[in-house]
């Protein structure tokens, strides 16, 4: 569904990504994760045309997304969760859906996302018209979600979910995303901190250091932990450096 090759994106002269590829099959839930730095949020800004590559290519449905606007992506059927939730705080819940339904062609449509949006979500029904700043970071994080279901995506690319929130809270985020695989079958691409959520949640894993892919594989066969450790942190690289150093 979503296929990433040879991408390299720079930041004047720091190289953020160097030939990443990675592929997402439609129904999967693929989480990437990797050590702060990495360019895992640079990835997914990149693929969901938020960040231009220099090199490589981007595909969703075999049909090139590379190079265009995000709300073309958007449109495509492809959505970003952004990191930090990008919610704005000052406008309602309400008004904050209601900009995730700028595709949207007439008010009913916009009507039956809102009443699917909230349907996945009661808590946000509940504070329909309350600012987004009083919403806790649970409930902002939900919002996120919710706002980028209203553009009616077909695969969701979710930034951090996890970010600052407390165990119990992101347990109650990763029960609505997968309840949103299976009730919608929405594929989703999750940039996620903890490796163990990660392996407990996800088909296939990705793990990338220092803008560079280290790692893919099936999350049953990393169960254990040890492979997605040793791409993580560069275990192997630096036992090298040691015995190069005696
Ligand atoms: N707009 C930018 N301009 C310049 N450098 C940037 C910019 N955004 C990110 N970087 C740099 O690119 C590299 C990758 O950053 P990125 O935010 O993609 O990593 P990340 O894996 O998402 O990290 P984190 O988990 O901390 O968010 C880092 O060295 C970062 O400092």
């Amino acid at each position: 569904m979503l296929k990433v090759e040879g991408l390299e994106v720079r930041y004047g002269r720091l190289t953020a990504l160097r030939g990443v590829s990675l592929h997402v099959e439609r129904g999967e839930t693929v989480c990437l994760i990797g050590p702060n730095g990495a360019g895992k949020s640079t990835l997914f800004a990149c693929i969901a045309g938020g960040v231009s590559a220099t090199h490589g290519s981007v595909t969703l449905d075999g049909k090139r997304i590379a190079g265009r606007r995000p709300e073309q992506i958007a449109r495509s059927g492809l959505s970003l969760v952004p990191e930090g939730r990008n919610i704005f705080k000052t406008l309602t819940v309400e008004e904050n859906l209601r900009l995730g339904a700028f595709m949207a062609k007439d008010r009913e449509s916009i009507q039956a996302r809102l009443d699917e949006v909230m349907a996945h979500f009661p808590r946000l029904a509940e504070r329909f018209r309350s600012s987004a700043g009083s919403l806790s970071g649970g409930e902002q994080q939900m919002l996120a979600i919710g706002r980028a279901l209203m553009t009616g995506p077909r695969i969701m690319l979710v930034d951090e979910p996890s970010l600052g929130l407390a165990p119990k809270i992101v347990d109650q985020v990763y029960e609505i995303l997968m309840s949103l695989r299976d009730e919608k079958a929405l594929t989703l691409l999750i940039n996620e901190q903890s490796s163990k959520r990660a392996l407990r949640h996800a088909n296939r894993i990705y793990v990338l250091r220092s803008g560079e892919m280290r790692l893919e594989g099936r999350a049953e066969d990393l169960q254990d932990g040890e492979a997605v450790m040793r791409a993580y942190f560069g275990f192997d690289e630096r036992r090298e450096v040691g015995e190069a150093a005696q």
